[in-house]
């Protein structure tokens, strides 16, 4: 098969089709028993994101199980954090942690040439699954966007009101922008490196830009991601990004007027009749069932499920859910969900 012919990559292009591609993200992960094997052999997170066997096979188990259209590299957006030399570490229910950046130290440990070789595991991974993947699966590569990667640069772990990365963006806006500056210059490159070891899709997370006022948004969200796809595209016209900007509200209009990206990945709260009917432009839309409804499953699965389809698919559309796979999620309803989406007609 071309690569062409792949579903997700015809969407990505502008075409409107009779059942759309779907892939779900974190379809890797714990709510998968062969995941958590995986993981126990692995040792620690990040081990098991630098370790391309491994992490190859956990990217490929939601594909045989479900056989979604695109499988996405297993990897975190952290490891961007971790290229640039800022130690970074997983911990059991807590969620990643760093040394959280001193803004005395001016950025002077971040190294923008360690990241691609530090992320050559990456790459191999990469490289692997291309030869591994069902002909008519597409692979997406993947980073998280400046703002939500500097977001656990300065606080040093997940954070409820981004107190400390705020007083960077309002107190020390220089040395923001240098640090943001610094992420659209690594993130580029990882991208880059993802692409030239076969990635054919990639998509930018800016799962905090929701976080964010509207002016902050525009400065700290849409921008760089403009920057980071516009520089892909002039050496990689062929590969077309998709940006998840998440809870950005009425920002989405933003980015669908500056329309630099071939696909916007829509969170669980964006109205599909408005998305579809308010952004204009050719590029597809993605999203955006509630995580929640399929840790429910069943009819009330059927009912969000099959009115998403009626309302997106009239336009170049890609299934997706709003946010990550919980752990939580019975792997009976992903079946369910694939079949639903699969034996769709409009
Ligand atoms: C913010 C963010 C992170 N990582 C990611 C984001 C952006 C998307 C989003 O908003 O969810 C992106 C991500 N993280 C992971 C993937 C793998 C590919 C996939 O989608 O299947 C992807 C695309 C694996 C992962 N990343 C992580 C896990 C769980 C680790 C484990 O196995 O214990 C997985 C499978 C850990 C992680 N990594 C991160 C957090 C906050 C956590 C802890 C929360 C959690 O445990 O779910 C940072």
């Amino acid at each position: 098969m071309m690569t062409s012919d792949k579903l997700i990559l015809r969407s990505l292009k502008g075409e409107t089709l009779a059942r759309p591609p779907f892939w779900l993200m974190r379809q890797a992960g714990r709510y998968l028993p062969e995941y958590r094997a995986a993981r126990a052999k692995a040792g620690s997170f990040l081990d098991l994101c630098y370790h391309p066997d491994l992490a190859a096979e956990v990217t490929l188990q939601p594909i045989r199980r479900f056989g979604m259209d695109a499988a996405i590299l297993f990897c975190d957006i952290l490891v961007v954090a971790d290229g640039l030399g800022q130690k970074v570490r997983f911990e059991e229910g807590r969620g990643p942690v760093l040394d959280a950046l001193n803004p005395e130290d001016d950025l002077r440990d971040l190294q923008v040439d360690r990241v691609v070789p530090h992320l050559g595991p990456v790459y191999q991974t990469v490289a692997d699954l291309r030869a591994k993947l069902p002909a008519e699966t597409a692979l997406i590569g993947f980073a998280g966007a400046p703002w939500t990667v500097a977001s656990y640069m300065i606080e040093g772990c997940g954070s409820r009101d981004y107190a400390k990365a705020k007083s960077w963006i309002y107190q020390r806006p220089a040395l923001f922008k240098r640090l943001i500056d610094l992420l659209i210059e690594a993130t580029t490159r990882h991208l880059a490196a993802q692409i030239e070891a076969g990635a054919e899709v990639v998509q930018l997370f800016d799962s905090w830009a929701g976080a964010l006022d509207h002016a902050a948004m525009i400065d700290w969200s849409l921008q760089p991601c403009r920057d980071i796809v516009s520089r892909l595209r002039a050496k990689y016209p062929a590969v077309p990004v998709i940006v998840f900007p998440r809870g950005v509200g009425a920002g989405y209009l933003d980015f669908a007027q500056a329309g630099f990206m071939q696909g916007l990945g829509l969170d669980t709260g964006v109205p599909p009749d408005w998305a579809r009917n308010a952004m204009p432009g050719q590029f597809a839309l993605q999203g955006n069932l509630d995580p929640q409804i399929l840790v429910a499953g069943g009819e009330a699965m059927q009912r969000s499920v099959t009115s998403l389809l009626a309302g997106l698919n009239s336009r170049p559309y890609i299934f997706n859910l709003g946010h990550g796979i919980v752990p939580e999620t019975p792997p009976e309803h992903v079946a369910a969900l694939a079949e639903l989406i699969r034996n769709w007609k409009a």
